[in-house]
């Protein structure tokens, strides 16, 4: 599932004669992504991923592809877009807007160790200081805003108990939103979305990120919250995994020392990463796209985390 758009090597051969990239030998399409067409290309030069964007435009793109060749510039392991002779990375290819990315080496860790978490948190917390320089800003798009246009959308789906915890998980979201602790957070372009399936590994080695297209500028915690509640959970249960917690916090602390506001803002935060999802995929479950065709990822996963978060200690940071 999910080539949305085919492209053929007849497409393909006359686009590529503007990289560097010799002579085009095969195209495949990859069969697991959700949002974009992709395919596997390769070329004299090796191999490569082409990306056509299905719903992103190319007024949305700049912000995304930018950000991964600013990252891959200062020597964060992501996904690198390739420069046409042009230096041009953002194209159309079959009516659709295109990028070549570096392929990554290796496979998606889906049960991750503390070794894994570890050098996922070493390398975002390098991410999130290279990001410091990077000139364009957007919010995230699936910040509070967004979760202030949505709560009400979904919540008249859910059973009355969970349509009140929903609001009042909304209310704590907002004053936490106008409070002087989070504003006084470090925040920058952060990936937003640095789930299991968008890291990849050769053995216990991190390749690099990728898939950027829900990054944005939030507070870097943020980031850090939202991995966590995938990395470092038990996938049945939501329940938090000290050991991989703290291989991954640690990590992080070595290259960016937490700071205390962080400490402070640490469960508000991770509840609001939690809460995100939870929306998201309440709002894919129960008011899909027309002409969508994939199943909608299950919102219980997300409301069981929240819950969790919100009535359990969560472990500490430490500054
Ligand atoms: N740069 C890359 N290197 C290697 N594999 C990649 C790369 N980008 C995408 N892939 C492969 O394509 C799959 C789908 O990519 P993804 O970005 O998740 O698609 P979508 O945005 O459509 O959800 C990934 O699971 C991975 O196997
Ligand atoms: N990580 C999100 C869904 C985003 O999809 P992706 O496959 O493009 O990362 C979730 O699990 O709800």
């Amino acid at each position: 599932m999910a080539v949305f758009t085919s492209v053929s090597l007849q497409d393909l051969t006359p686009w590529i004669s503007s990289f560097s990239l010799g002579q085009v030998h095969s195209i495949k399409g990859i069969s697991s992504g959700i949002e974009n067409s992709n395919f596997f290309v390769r070329t004299d030069k090796g191999e490569y991923v082409l990306t056509l964007f299905e719903k992103l435009t190319a007024e949305e793109l700049p912000f995304y592809l930018n950000l991964m060749q600013h990252l891959a510039q200062r020597g964060i392991k992501v996904a690198a877009p390739v420069p046409d002779r042009d230096g041009r990375i953002l194209h159309f290819l079959c009516g659709k807007p295109a990028s070549l990315v570096t392929k990554l080496e290796g496979d998606w860790q889906p049960e991750p160790k503390p070794v894994h978490c570890a050098e996922v948190g070493d390398m975002m917390a390098k991410m999130h200081l290279a990001g410091r320089d990077y000139p364009l800003e957007q919010p995230n798009l699936r910040g509070i805003d967004w979760w202030r246009k949505t709560a009400p959308l979904v919540q008249d789906y859910l059973p009355v108990e969970a349509s009140l915890f929903l609001q009042n998980e909304m209310r704590f979201q907002e004053e936490f939103a106008d409070s002087d602790l989070y504003w006084k957070l470090f925040r920058g372009p952060v990936h937003a979305d640095l789930f299991r399936n968008n890291v990849m590994f050769n053995g216990d080695k991190l390749s690099g990120f990728f898939d950027f297209y829900f990054a944005g500028c939030d507070t870097w915690l943020f980031d850090v919250a939202v991995a966590i509640n995938d990395w470092c959970i038990d996938l049945e249960t939501g329940e938090l995994d000290d050991t991989r917690v703290r291989a991954f916090l640690d990590a992080y602390h070595a290259v960016r020392p937490f700071t205390l506001d962080e400490c402070a803002a640490w469960k508000a935060i991770l509840r609001g990463a939690a809460l995100r999802f939870w929306l998201s995929r309440l709002y894919d479950y129960y008011l899909p796209r027309e002409a969508e065709m994939l199943t909608p990822h299950d919102p219980r996963h997300f409301e069981r985390i929240l819950r969790l978060r919100v009535n359990k200690p969560a472990p500490e940071l430490i500054a």
